[in-house]
């Protein structure tokens, strides 16, 4: 591990720690807030294609549920650990608090390579995780939806797994399913949709005109490749974007639609015609307006945050930036708009779903999108006043509130003595 990078748990601590202290949060209050809630860690055996079996680990981290049930993706990654769940689970906490939705916060995840699995491969360790948390999850207790490389089928067998288990079904048990089972309008584009109203907030605020603002974003999946349509439909020039096989850049500006077609038909952006190839880090330090990283944590760290070009960063993925780059691009004052903010719009978004499959009543995407919008801009706004009235960063700004509010559910709750 470079020396650089850092144990998301630990990111996710020290990010915390910052706000408990600065609101006066006793020390009792910081130890609960510090830690999970639950973890469950599973191993268990997937018949493979071949005949084989396969053991596999995966989680599925509560931080905390003061405010309602626990809410928050699962990710597949063969990089997944227990600190990056229990990381991913705590962001999920300040998330909801920050957009004042009444859940708490989870994640989950499994040590796996989905792009060296089958079709049915991936079903058959879909289905044995879900059962083996289904200890855990459910509409009134914990929600799981998308994250990394899990997508709505995925979703839907989960939700089929844990519905066969009950004998009869419940949507509401999760959320980013396929519409044909409950799911929402709106949520596929929902993380992207709300950065793009974060990002045309922020850029208002600091006088930038989309024409001329220029973009780059890292990850072209759910997140980033929405994002890139979304904000060159702004009117912005989106100049480079990169997934795990790397990046292409053309400072004349890339024809997003163009882009979205090569991936889906070559598996990737490698190749693209009419672009420069450039690798991931150099990617994130190339002259633009706004950087966007949708990718992974720990992208933007103290070895490349005195080279960021970009006038503003929008943290698209969780954790993208260490501790010590804050302070450096802080400094340098460039303003970053934090994970916990920008990319609220996906779990907003999985609420209304939530709510429509409990109520069995769905709503017009243009309902949808309008409510996240109202929510997104008020809790923009709200990050920004904190912030200002306390003189510190937007990271802080959005911290301060979540956690004060969680702080409130769980003193008021009386939970401890
Ligand atoms: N899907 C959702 O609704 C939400 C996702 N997020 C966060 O957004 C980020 C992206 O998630 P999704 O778009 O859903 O995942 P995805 O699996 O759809 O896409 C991930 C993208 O990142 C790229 N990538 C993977 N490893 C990389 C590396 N080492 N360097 C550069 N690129 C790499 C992949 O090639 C892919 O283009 C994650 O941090 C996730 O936690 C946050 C809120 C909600
Ligand atoms: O939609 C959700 O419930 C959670 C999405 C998620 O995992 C995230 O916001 O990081």
């Amino acid at each position: 591990m470079a020396i650089d990078i850092m144990n998301p748990y630990e990111m996710a601590v020290a990010q915390f720690e910052d706000a408990g202290r600065r609101l006066g949060l006793s020390q009792a209050m910081r130890a609960i807030l510090s830690k999970p809630k639950r973890e469950l860690t599973v191993n268990f055996p997937v018949r493979m294609d071949n005949g084989d079996v396969r053991m596999f680990t995966g989680y599925r981290v509560q931080h905390n549920i003061n405010r309602g049930p626990a809410k928050g993706g699962i990710r597949y990654s063969p990089q997944v650990s227990l600190d990056e769940v229990r990381a991913l689970a705590m962001w999920m906490t300040w998330k909801c608090a920050v957009v004042g939705i009444p859940f708490g916060g989870a994640k989950g995840g499994v040590i796996c390579d989905p792009h060296q699995m089958s079709h049915a491969e991936l079903e058959r360790l879909t289905r044995r995780y879900a059962t083996e948390i289904s200890i855990l999850i459910g509409p009134d207790s914990d929600i799981p939806a998308p994250d990394m490389n899990t997508n709505p089928q995925v979703m839907a067998w989960i939700m089929d797994t844990y519905s066969m288990h009950k004998g009869y079904s419940v949507p509401a048990a999760i959320t980013g399913k396929p519409l044909a089972i409950g799911g929402s309008e709106g949520r596929l584009e929902a993380t992207a949709r709300g950065v793009q109203f974060v990002t045309r907030e922020a850029m208002r605020d600091r006088g930038m005109k989309p024409e001329e603002t220029t973009v780059v974003i890292q990850g072209f999946g759910n997140v980033g490749s929405i994002t890139a349509r979304l904000i060159s439909e702004m009117g912005c020039k989106v100049v480079g974007v990169s997934d795990i096989s790397g990046g292409v850049y053309n400072p004349a500006g890339l024809d997003v639609y163009k882009t979205l077609r090569y991936s889906r038909e070559h598996g990737g952006l490698k190749g693209l015609p009419g672009a420069e190839a450039v690798t991931n880090q150099e990617l994130l330090e190339l002259p633009c307006t706004v950087l966007i990283p949708a990718a992974l944590e720990n992208q933007l760290t103290r070895s490349n945050a005195p080279r960021i070009q970009a006038r503003m960063i929008i943290e698209a993925a969780n954790g993208p930036t260490t501790p010590e780059a804050d302070m450096i691009l802080n400094e340098r004052g460039i303003p970053v708009i934090p994970d916990i903010l920008a990319n609220a719009g996906g779990v907003t978004v999985s609420y209304f779903e939530w709510v429509q499959d409990l109520q069995r009543f769905f709503w017009a995407e243009n309902e949808i999108n309008n409510r996240l919008e109202s929510i997104m801009t008020r809790a923009y706004r709200a990050m920004c006043d904190k912030a200002e009235e306390q003189q510190v960063n937007l990271r802080l700004g959005a911290y301060l509130l979540a956690v004060a509010r969680v702080a409130e559910a769980t003193e008021i709750r009386g939970v401890y003595p």
